[in-house]
């Protein structure tokens, strides 16, 4: 079969909520998650060798089998039971790593989806959530894509309409010297906030009834004004990085900003603009002070779907 291209976006966190701990020591989460269109690329070929092959253009990027698309590509073939199967796989990094906006879990679904699409697998939606939940919670969400309501770990998706989304572009930024582990912060949170963590499953429930009533996802459909938002992570690590305190005290000095706050874990940044050139004035506007702390830009359309095959080689 002929290569295989795959686009991987980055995802932002519209809202995070924290509900509680699970009896398998991940945290109950309420979150609402958005794909943007900063995007990696994997380009893959099938090969004869039993070999699972991944070269990177990411010196920081480990290409054995700690790398996601790696761990992606065996899981696969063992869940298939075809150890025959061989494949040279292509990663054009474009993600910053370890940012918050779920890099590696994009380029593990787009593993999934681009082994299925060249091995001729055929697994269907459900067998590549299953897949995907097994390898990170943020994972089944990258496969999906678009505006997501994601409960449990982060696996259960209920797509929220976001035809009317007031904020359809970002100006996102990240310090190259910032970096936050994921379960520190989820650790960090637990310590900080863990005597008021919900324990029943009717009150998790009824959290994510007041996500799915409550003013974002209104907001989303073109009903009422932006609410504040949340991130339970931000609140945790703000107070221990002042590039993250800075860097969110400039965005909010935007022209057009409509709202903003850290993604998921952090340490990336993001400031939701009504569209792609507000996003971009924001983005000059800003440019002295955001060169002087050091910080690294992006301007990025909200964007409808999640790992999607490319096949009009549009993608460089
Ligand atoms: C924080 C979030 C918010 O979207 O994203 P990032 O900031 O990483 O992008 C996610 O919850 C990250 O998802 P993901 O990166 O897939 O996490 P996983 O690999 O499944 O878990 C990494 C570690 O984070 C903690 N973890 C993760 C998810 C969850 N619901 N509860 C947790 O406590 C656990 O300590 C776990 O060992
Ligand atoms: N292909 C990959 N791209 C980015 N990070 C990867 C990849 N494979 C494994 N990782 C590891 O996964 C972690 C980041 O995962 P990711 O989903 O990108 O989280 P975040 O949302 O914080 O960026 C890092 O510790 C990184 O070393």
């Amino acid at each position: 079969m002929a290569d295989v291209t795959v686009r991987a976006p980055a995802k932002i966190n519209l809202h995070l909520e924290v509900l509680g701990l699970r009896p398998d020591g991940y945290h109950e989460l309420a979150m609402v998650m958005q794909s943007i269109d900063l995007a990696d690329t994997l380009v893959l070929r099938s090969t004869a060798d039993a070999t699972i092959r991944l070269r990177s253009d990411s010196p920081e990027l480990p290409s054995d089998g700690t790398n996601l698309i790696v761990r992606a590509a065996e899981l696969l073939r063992s869940r298939v039971g075809l150890p025959e199967l061989g494949v040279d796989i292509t990663l054009h990094k474009r993600i910053p790593i370890g940012a918050g906006l779920a890099g590696g879990s994009s380029d593990g679904a787009a593993a999934l989806v681009g082994l299925d699409a060249l091995w001729g697998l055929s697994l269907g939606t459900a067998r590549l959530h299953g897949l995907a939940a097994a390898l990170g919670s943020d994972m089944p969400f990258c496969l999906e894509g678009g505006t997501q309501l994601c409960f449990g770990r982060g696996e259960r998706l209920e797509p929220v309409t976001a035809a009317g989304a007031p904020g359809q572009a970002v100006l996102l930024i990240k310090h190259p010297e910032a970096s936050v582990s994921t379960p520190w912060a989820y650790g960090r949170c637990r310590d900080l906030r863990g005597d008021f963590y919900l324990d029943a499953e009717e009150d998790f429930e009824q959290r994510r009834q007041a996500l799915r009533r409550g003013p974002l996802v209104a907001a989303l459909a073109g009903q009422g004004p932006l609410p504040h938002l949340r991130n339970d992570l931000q609140a945790v690590v703000e107070p221990e990085v002042e590039s993250i305190r800075a860097g969110l005290d400039l965005l909010r000095r935007g022209p057009g900003v409509l709202a903003v706050a850290m993604s998921g874990s952090g340490p990336s940044l993001f400031a939701l603009h009504p569209d792609l050139a507000t996003a971009e004035a924001a983005r000059a506007a800003l440019a002295e002070p955001l060169a002087a702390l050091g910080f690294v830009a992006w301007c990025c359309r909200c964007g409808g779907s999640g790992v999607s095959l490319v096949t009009d080689g549009s993608a460089p």
